[in-house]
């Protein structure tokens, strides 16, 4: 595995004067010979420090749901990440239909109630991948639990799982913006390529959340909540895979690192 720090500078956001700010990092739960651990990859991490200018801050979900109110308190933003397990798909009303893919229920409970604790209480959040699909649960929507196999959905699993990461998380397919969306202001392009690593995804939104990005067959690859003022965003591909290397990836990791600057100015 490669941990190197392909950072060689610091932006100009994480000079050491600034009091940066604060971002929850929920973690997943992981086995491994027998011990349960919790954790979260360093790519999610390294844009979030580096573009963002955050200091990321990572949190069990494998309990404390009663201190979540506690952590947002400390908070200035809220950042969930992609993970290979599946929501246990009770929570949006449908059987189990993918029991060969892990689940992570102290997640799930853990994530849900705390979109709606930080949304809540203005913190910008920020959802990658299964993060996007927690927030459109926590909103009442659902998902395909298998769109590869889903009448008229393309695969949006990666080609090879056994093929180099780069290639895994190199382009798949493209996405177009919603017209006149703030995303095509904050990216200044209204379609491009994306990553693509899923098996699930977006079935109907929920309800408060609005629809900003789609693949070609129709899947909704980023949403926001428009009845809250901040900055909230998931996204269904991966661009905190090599994001310091691709320009939309950091226009979407300033953006939140500059929403999250607000919040704790603000606080
Ligand atoms: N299990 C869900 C979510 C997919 C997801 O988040 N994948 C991330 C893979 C690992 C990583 O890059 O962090 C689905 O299949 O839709």
């Amino acid at each position: 595995m490669n941990n190197d720090n392909q950072y060689a500078e610091p932006t100009a956001q994480t000079q050491k004067t600034q009091r940066k700010p604060i971002v929850l990092v929920p973690t997943g739960a992981k086995e491994h010979s027998g011990h349960w651990y919790q954790l979260m990859g360093k790519k999610y991490l390294d844009p979030l420090v580096h573009i963002s200018g955050c200091v990321p801050v990572m949190l069990p979900t494998a309990y404390g749901e009663e201190d979540i109110e506690q952590y947002v308190d400390m908070a200035d933003a809220i950042f969930l990440s992609g993970a290979s397990t599946n929501i246990d798909p009770a929570l949006y009303g449908q059987e189990w239909q993918t029991p060969d893919q892990g689940q992570d229920k102290g997640r799930d409970h853990f994530n849900i109630a705390l979109i709606r604790a930080g949304l809540k209480r203005g913190l910008p959040f920020f959802g990658i991948c299964r993060g996007f699909q927690e927030l459109n649960i926590a909103f009442g929507g659902d998902l395909y639990q298998q769109v590869h196999n889903s009448p008229g959905m393309m695969d949006h699993r990666e080609k090879d799982p056994n093929a180099p990461l780069t290639e895994q998380y190199g382009p798949n397919h493209s996405v177009q913006l919603t017209p006149n969306s703030w995303l095509g202001n904050v990216l200044d392009t209204d379609h491009f390529m994306v990553n693509s690593l899923h098996g699930q995804g977006i079935k109907t939104l929920g309800q408060g959340l609005s629809a900003l990005a789609h693949a070609e067959d129709g899947l909704v690859e980023a949403a926001y909540c428009p009845e809250f003022k901040q900055f909230t965003l998931g996204v269904q591909w991966h661009p905190e895979w090599l994001a310091h290397e691709n320009p939309l990836s950091i226009k979407l990791f300033q953006a939140f690192g500059n929403a999250a600057r607000d919040f704790s100015k603000q606080k």
